[in-house]
């Protein structure tokens, strides 16, 4: 039913993974392909922690632990983020959503501006190899949230707990598609663009 009031040209990309898959650094390439705007809510909350923002002090709070920020800020954080960028191509929406509360909300907010979710693509990586990245990450990146194993640890609790079901919540609508994200970046890039082109 959405479908036909979506505007066809518009692609919104839900772009998932665990901690440290490389969704960074795919939305970065595909945003420039593809013409999209690119909302990474880890970004948003720590340009909002390096200015000192209200929002940026509550979202310290559980970023520091590994732990995710409440759903209803991050909820009123993306959708002020969306209206920012209307009349976009579409976006590509990275580490959001990241429970089921945030994928129907996301739902909902499209719909009411006659869009939908066109895909969730998934970069799948065993966890041993993620953690190995995420420290190595942490080396040169700053975030101490990648420099403990514990945080990262907790990370990856969160997202089987609360994320990783977001599989099922697309699969459900046909909108999951899962490709192997191990290889160069370029590989991954192009694995990506196939489903990104067939949507
Ligand atoms: N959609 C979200 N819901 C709740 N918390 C979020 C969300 N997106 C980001 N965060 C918070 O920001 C942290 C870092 O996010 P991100 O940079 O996307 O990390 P990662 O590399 O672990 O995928 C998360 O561990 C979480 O605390």
């Amino acid at each position: 039913m959405y479908q036909l009031t979506a505007n066809p040209k518009l692609k919104n990309i839900v772009l998932f993974g665990p901690p440290g898959v490389g969704k960074g650094t795919q939305a970065k390439l595909l945003k420039e392909k593809y013409n999209l705007v690119h909302i990474s809510t880890g970004d948003v909350f720590r340009h909002h922690i390096k200015n000192k923002t209200k929002l940026g002090k509550l979202a310290q709070w559980y970023m520091d632990k590994g732990n995710l920020v409440p759903d209803e800020v991050t909820i009123k954080m993306l959708k002020a983020e969306v209206e920012k960028n209307i009349g976009s191509n579409g976006f590509i929406f990275d580490g959001f959503p990241r429970t089921e509360l945030q994928a129907r909300a996301l739902d909902k907010f499209l719909a009411e501006k006659g869009e939908i979710v066109n895909g969730m693509v998934a970069l799948e990586v065993p966890e041993n190899i993620l953690v190995e990245r995420l420290l190595e990450r942490g080396k040169t990146s700053g975030r101490p949230d990648d420099q403990d194993e514990a945080k990262i640890r907790n990370r990856f609790n969160e997202y089987s707990t609360k994320t990783e079901i977001l599989k099922d919540y697309y699969q459900a609508q046909n909108k999951y598609f899962g490709i192997n994200g191990v290889g160069t970046i370029h590989e991954i890039t192009l694995r990506l663009s196939k489903i990104i082109d067939n949507l």
